[in-house]
């Protein structure tokens, strides 16, 4: 009888990860989806500005009809007249505190059936938890999240109604900091963590309706916000974000409206943003076997990464507060 010899043995070490991949690709759920940006109405909320204002850009530039909401009147004016300029679109623009529901709800109905809703309002202050207002704090969740859920409560009854419209898209803007708590942003990731709950099991609720979720988490961003906060931010919050450097509202917006197009749920902007993604993916849906697959087999190697970045931070806050307290 002849012996295996050893060497065919080396064919096997192929068996298992392929047998994972073969599986993923027949269990992984939602199924992939595109959705359309031509011609279709997209409304972008907080889209007077910095990320918003980039994101109705490229929605003008690639051909849709474009929505805009915002508090101030004056600055949804000045974008129109600069998206105008740059594209030759024309985008509808309405004046709302998205606090308040009945006005988002009046204004989304005067804007007809929407089919990719991107709720990107935001606001941020870095601040230490003992010295934010308890009226800040509430603030900050009133827009962020409470905001959103009006948002998107207000334009799903249209959305869920409609009719031979094709695949259609609710996206969140969300931040790195509503993945992992950053030091200064207490309340702004407590804001921003609550998204990622409203938007898994809105995806569940949404998903016989065609209708895909997405969650984008970028880094700093240089936006006039961005330009505010920077101007009173804690010096460990600025150590800390910088890990993930920051990106320019052009390159943010065109990874957020290619991650919308491609239907996935979660979508990263830069390389330490992608490495997050895979460390805090949890029980998050993932459209792709490939990435699924990814997430499987480094899940184990991430997690020493995380724990490497969180010694970093926590050196550096020791570090920092030492200097402080001398
Ligand atoms: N810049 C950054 O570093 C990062 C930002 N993000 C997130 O991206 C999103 C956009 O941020 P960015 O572009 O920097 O912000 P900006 O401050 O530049 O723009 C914010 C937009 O939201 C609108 N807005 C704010 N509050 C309300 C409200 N109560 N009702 C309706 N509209 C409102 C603003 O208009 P108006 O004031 O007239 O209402 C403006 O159009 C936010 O959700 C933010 O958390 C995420 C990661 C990084
Ligand atoms: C495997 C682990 C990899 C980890 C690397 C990731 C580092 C994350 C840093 C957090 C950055 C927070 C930026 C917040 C930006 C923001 O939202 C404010 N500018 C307000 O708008």
């Amino acid at each position: 009888m002849a012996a295996i010899s050893p060497f065919f043995l080396l064919f096997l070490i192929p068996i298992v990860p392929l047998s994972i991949l073969a599986i993923l690709a027949l269990i992984v759920r939602p199924l992939p989806i595109k959705i359309p940006i031509k011609s279709r109405h997209v409304f972008i909320t907080g889209g007077s500005s910095g990320i918003g204002l980039a994101l109705a850009h490229r929605a003008a530039a690639e051909g849709a009809r474009v929505s805009i909401l915002a508090r101030s009147a004056g600055k949804l004016e000045e974008a129109k007249k600069e998206i105008q300029l740059a594209t030759g679109v024309e985008v509808a623009t309405f004046s709302a505190d998205v606090r308040d529901y009945d006005a988002v709800s009046k204004a989304i109905d005067e804007s007809g059936p929407i089919d990719v809703l991107i709720v990107n309002q935001g606001v941020f202050t870095a601040k230490e938890l003992v010295k934010h207002s308890p009226e800040d704090v509430k603030f900050t969740i009133d827009v962020n999240l409470v905001g959103s859920f009006n948002v998107i409560k207000a334009a799903l009854p249209a959305m869920k109604a409609r009719k031979d419209r094709g695949p259609a898209s609710i996206s969140l803007v969300s931040s790195q900091a509503g993945q992992v708590g950053v030091y200064g942003y207490a309340a702004y990731s407590a804001s921003k963590f609550g998204l990622q709950g409203l938007a898994q099991a809105l995806q569940q609720e949404v998903i016989a309706d065609d209708i895909h979720v997405t969650l984008i988490f970028p880094p700093d961003t240089n936006t006039p916000g961005f330009e505010e906060e920077q101007k009173s931010r804690p010096e460990v919050t600025a150590i800390i974000a910088a890990s993930s450097g920051s990106m320019e509202t052009e390159e943010v917006a065109r990874k957020a409206m290619d991650g919308i197009k491609a239907g996935k749920f979660t979508v990263s902007c830069n390389f330490e943003g992608f490495l997050l993604s895979l460390a805090t993916t949890g029980m998050s849906p993932q459209r792709s076997f490939w990435l699924a697959f990814l997430e499987v087999i480094t899940a184990g190697p991430i997690r020493l990464i995380a724990l490497f970045f969180q010694w970093d931070w926590y050196k550096a806050i020791e570090k920092w507060s030492k200097t402080k307290t001398k």
